[in-house]
């Protein structure tokens, strides 16, 4: 059975970022993740986990001024001197966590800028060789346009391709089933053919972006081809629950920690 990770950017809202942890636990979760942990001090999280038993699956390195409208630095051109202090920052919170697996984002530029791809390359061959040191897999992730007009990496081939190309082994994809419907569709042979390389998985309902339990995708069987495929990593779920986190959860019930 796949191992899910509660998003707690995402999930149990009605809790204090801090408070997430003891909440998802409660629920039967085993693993977490969330997008940025910075606002909390890394060894407070890394004592919520521990007291939990709960697996960090991943979070996602500094992405610039969100507030202001960033999406990543990866990909902005100037950028690599701030980008540089903020993978240490990511592995002073990797270290605190035990996480296995950061997320590098782009940012928004134009995928056909040869400064923004050059860029790109630079920060991910930076980045990916620095986690390597600590045994840390980098993922990248494509991001449909709906969510996030604009974001560089946007199509699951270029991401394919450039994790071919750079040949990395700690360079893996983030393969979130719900952009990869809204970008692509075809997911299940999408899902056997980029095996080797997906470091994650994350779901949420299309187009909703809800629990996995409803709308245009069949996730009993998509969970039933993971198991097929022998995935052993862990699949997030990042999803904005319909109402209250602890209602939406029926669909967990056969794969929750008693
Ligand atoms: O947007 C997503 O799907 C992600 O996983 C990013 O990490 C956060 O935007
Ligand atoms: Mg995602």
């Amino acid at each position: 059975m796949p191992v899910f990770a509660a998003n707690l950017t995402m999930m149990f809202t009605e809790w204090a970022f801090l408070d997430r942890f003891e909440a998802a636990a409660a629920a039967g979760f085993t693993a977490v993740e969330y997008l940025f942990p910075y606002e909390a001090p890394p060894e407070a999280i890394g004592e919520r986990l521990a007291r939990n038993r709960l697996e960090q699956a991943l979070f996602n390195l500094p992405p610039g001024d969100w507030a202001a409208g960033e999406r990543g630095t990866a990909a902005l051109p100037g950028r690599f001197d701030a980008l540089k202090s903020d993978v240490e920052r990511a592995l002073d919170y990797a270290a605190a966590t035990g996480a296995k697996r950061l997320h590098l984002m782009a940012g928004l530029a134009d995928p056909s800028d040869p400064e923004a791809a050059s860029s790109y390359r630079r920060s991910i061959v930076y980045a990916a060789e620095r986690l390597a040191e600590s045994g840390i897999d980098l993922l990248i992730e494509p991001i449909n346009g709906r969510n996030m007009p604009g974001y560089f990496l946007n199509d699951f081939g270029a991401a394919e391709r450039l994790i071919a190309e750079l040949g990395l082994t700690n360079l893996k994809l983030q393969f979130d089933i719900y952009h990869r419907q809204i970008l692509h569709g075809d997911i299940v042979m999408a899902l056997r053919r980029l095996l080797p390389m997906i470091g994650h998985i994350q779901i949420a309902s299309v187009p909703s972006r809800h629990e996995p339990d409803n709308e245009e995708l069949n996730y009993p069987y998509l969970f039933e081809e993971i198991d097929r495929l022998g995935y052993d990593g862990l699949v997030g779920c990042e999803y904005i629950p319909r109402g209250r986190t602890l209602d939406g959860l029926d669909w967990f019930k056969p794969f929750a920690r008693s």
